[in-house]
């Protein structure tokens, strides 16, 4: 029996794989669509907490503020009232005279609160500031509230205003009209608040304007504050300069209703960003876990090299090859762009260069030895940095026994350009014979001031420029002008991404005769394992013999 599977066996495993990889997937993403709908949850439920947490403060602090600003109104109604009780008291005029009721007219004047002032004597007024001399008897109806020296009527007849009524202070033959009104300027919905008066010995309460409140005689003298359970909150305050209490009410979900808008925006807003709180924490974990295989894969060498045919545009030999890195990550492949990016963020993409330097020399030592070819490998400006990294490159060299000039190594202009340390390091390499190519030459810092002082072997001009051939692009006439400056500068020219003939054809005429110009692309080959590139480079030196 032969040790080879079926066909059918082999297909139907694979596509075993590609179901639970497809399976996998989806897990991944249900998980990710569950963890960010939680954040978005977890975040709406913290900001409506926090909101009504906040909500009941702000509840509070404003019945607190508006309380305080009835009673300072109060204070003063107070201080009026018995300022100007004592002036006509003690005014030492004729009863009712011209010189009193000038007298009157002009305290009134001085008072925003009270509206007008009267004399009387036993049952009967006799002259007001408003009606000057009268004669009318009082309405004797039993005062709603008696202090010592003092009576408090409410909604009685006015003799300034026939067929009106209003609040009355009486004390000692002098009585006070005066506004309950200016209290109206201080309704403010949902805040409310009801005046009490408090009689000397503070044991009764009286409710002078406002809505009755359902707590104890007790609960308002001591100032507290109380929440009912209908959601009413109760502040009491009570003046130290007069005998008055006011009585704040706030009703919590009138009040809530007012933020209703805001409290639900802000609850989509804390939902959106517990949902990008978690996308960015899955984020976090993913290139966290994608980090920790990536060492792992490095460290249990379950990375893969491919390499790409570079070639010489002149006669069509495979003169060099690059060797690319693949990595497979739960069965996917990760492009380089992502996994070369994120070791360079972490620090440790030395591990990486120096694992791909191992093997390349390991698949490809002998091969390119024997045909004379060079292979090229990435460096990152880390590796630049690394004072081991060419003891450690002549070691594996001399190991395999393999010249410097077999391996090339490519760099970005970015990292060729950090500096004289990258300087000194690339004068170092090329001393020991290794070539330095500037990989994707044009997309970074093309200044002619580095090219000079570095002095690499070649440049490689970046894919995107080869793309622009026969197009009308913008970076297309800077093609000729990066040929030209390659040429006075004595270096060698590859060219990335070569897809077209025409491609080829243009590169290979715009040099002039003599200038060596590689190239590289799917043209002449995609990157590829070793055994097909063996296979390639053995078709290719049948072709050119
Ligand atoms: N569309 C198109 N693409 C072409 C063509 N010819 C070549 N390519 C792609 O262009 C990239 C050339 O490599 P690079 O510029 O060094 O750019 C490399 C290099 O910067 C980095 N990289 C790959 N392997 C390593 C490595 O071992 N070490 C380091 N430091 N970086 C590496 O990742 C980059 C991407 O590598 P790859 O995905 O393998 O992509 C390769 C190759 O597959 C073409 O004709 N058309």
């Amino acid at each position: 029996m032969s040790g080879r599977e079926p066909a059918s066996a082999s297909a139907t495993r694979w596509g075993k794989s590609l179901l639970s990889q497809d399976r996998r997937r989806r897990v991944v993403w249900l998980v990710n669509f569950v963890v960010v709908i939680l954040g978005a949850l977890v975040g709406g439920t913290i900001t409506f907490l926090i909101g009504q947490c906040a909500q009941q403060r702000a509840a509070r602090a404003e019945l607190r503020l508006y309380t305080r600003e009835v009673l300072s109104v109060e204070e003063r109604l107070g201080s009026e009232t018995r300022a100007t009780l004592k002036a006509i008291q003690s005014d030492n005029l004729e009863f009712c005279s011209d010189a009193e009721l000038l007298y009157m007219r002009q305290q009134l004047f001085r008072s925003a609160l009270i509206r007008d002032i009267g004399r009387t004597r036993g049952d009967k007024l006799y002259c007001t500031t408003g009606r000057g001399r009268l004669s009318v008897a009082l309405p004797r109806d039993t005062p709603n509230f008696e202090f010592e020296d003092r009576l408090v009527f409410r909604d009685i007849p006015l003799a300034i205003y026939p067929g009106g009524t209003g609040e009355v202070i009486e004390s000692n033959g002098v009585s006070l009209v005066y506004s309950h009104e200016f209290f109206a300027t201080l309704d403010h919905p949902p805040v409310f608040y009801t005046v009490f008066i408090v009689n000397s010995s503070k044991h009764q309460v009286f409710a002078l304007y406002g809505p009755d409140v359902p707590l104890s005689v007790d609960e308002i003298l001591t100032g507290a504050l109380v929440e009912r359970r209908n959601g009413e909150l109760y502040e009491a305050i009570c003046s130290d300069k007069y005998p008055g209490c006011i009585v704040g009410r706030l009703s919590v979900s009138a009040w809530a209703e007012q933020y209703r808008d805001f409290v639900l925006e802000s609850q989509v807003a804390g939902g959106l960003l517990g949902a990008a709180i978690a996308f960015i924490l899955l984020q976090f974990y993913h290139t966290r876990s994608m980090e920790v295989e990536l060492r792992r894969a490095v460290r249990r060498g379950t990375l893969r090299l491919v390499y790409q045919p570079i070639v010489d545009l002149k006669t069509g030999r495979i003169v060099a090859v690059e060797a690319l890195l693949r990595w497979s990550r739960r069965g996917r492949d990760v492009s380089p762009e992502v996994f070369v990016a994120l070791a360079e963020r972490r620090r440790f993409i030395g591990a990486l260069t120096r694992w791909v330097i191992r093997n390349v020399i390991l698949e490809l030592g002998t091969t390119i030895e024997e045909r004379h070819i060079r292979v090229t490998v990435n460096i990152a400006s880390e590796d630049l940095k690394d004072l081991g990294f060419p003891a450690f490159l002549t070691d594996c060299l001399q190991k395999a026994r393999l010249t410097a000039n077999l391996i090339g190594l490519e760099l970005t202009e970015r990292s060729a350009a950090e500096g004289t340390s990258a300087a000194t390091a690339i004068g170092l390499l090329r001393s020991l014979g290794h070539s330095i190519y500037i990989d994707d030459f044009g997309t970074g810092y093309s200044s002619l001031s580095y090219l000079h002082r570095l002095a690499p072997d070649a440049i490689k001009i970046d894919r995107s420029f080869t793309q622009t051939i026969g197009t009308e692009a913008v970076t297309a006439p800077v093609v000729p002008l990066i040929l030209e400056m390659a040429s006075k500068l004595n270096m060698l020219v590859v060219v990335e991404g070569i897809e077209s003939r025409e491609q080829a054809v243009y590169f290979n005429a715009a040099v002039p005769n003599g200038s060596p110009i590689w190239g590289q692309g799917w043209l002449f080959g995609k990157p590829m394992p070793v055994s097909e590139l063996r296979s390639l480079l053995a078709r290719n030196s049948a072709t050119q013999r």
